[in-house]
């Protein structure tokens, strides 16, 4: 297949702070480079410095961040691209408007739902946020002191809890292959 006929799709993982989106994302994109397919990776962390840099933790400004990059995801994906998004998106409302987006475009749009409990995620801590919050350093954490709305339309739900990170992808890869996109 030449790289121009290549299906794109928006591949989206939802979920806590800590819960494996980006090592699940990072582990994902080679696998699916050496399968030939163009890959591209929208990090919350990352465009939070860039594209979303004015916007907080509200629930607008969430809602807004999880928008717009659903807005390039969409245009990524359109073209011929694997769009990862390891981008935590709380709230239905605006992970169901990015899907609309997909949808009116016919772009394909898979949701991934790493659901990791909290109290594994805190156990892990990666960043320390977990222990910030809880020594009252901050506030607006979510599934601590923040909504996180779990998703009820996902194509995948994934705990990582006792799972290794090869079965984790694993399971992303088969939801892909059984859509169709790989
Ligand atoms: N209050 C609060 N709650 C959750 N996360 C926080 C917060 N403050 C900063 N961070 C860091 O920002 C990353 C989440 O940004 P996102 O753009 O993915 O979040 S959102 O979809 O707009 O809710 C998130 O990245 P991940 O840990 O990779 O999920 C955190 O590193
Ligand atoms: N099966 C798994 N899948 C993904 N991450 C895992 C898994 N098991 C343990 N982990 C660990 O959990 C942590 C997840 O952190 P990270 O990927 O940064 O989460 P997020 O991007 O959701 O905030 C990493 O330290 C990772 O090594």
């Amino acid at each position: 297949m030449s790289t121009s006929s290549q299906q794109g799709a928006t591949i989206w993982l939802t979920g806590l702070s800590g819960a494996g989106k980006s090592t699940i994302t990072e582990a994902l994109a080679p696998r699916l480079r050496a399968a030939g397919h163009r890959v591209d990776i929208l990090d919350g962390d990352e465009v939070r410095q860039v594209l979303t840099a004015d916007l907080g933790f509200s629930r607008e400004d969430r809602i807004t961040n999880v928008r717009r990059i659903g807005y390039v995801a969409e245009v990524l994906s359109r073209n011929g691209v694997l769009t990862l998004v390891p981008v935590i998106a709380p709230y239905a409302e605006a992970r169901d408007a990015v899907r609309e987006r997909h949808e009116k475009a016919g772009t394909p749009f898979v949701l991934i739902h790493v659901a990791t409990s909290v109290e594994v995620c805190a156990e892990r801590d990666v960043k320390g946020l977990y222990a910030k919050q809880k020594a009252g350093q901050m506030t607006g954490l979510t599934g601590v002191d923040d909504p996180y709305e779990e998703p009820t339309n996902a194509d995948l739900r994934l705990d990582t809890a006792g799972r290794s990170l090869d079965e984790s992808v694993d399971a992303v890869w088969a939801v892909l292959s059984t859509r169709g996109l790989i």
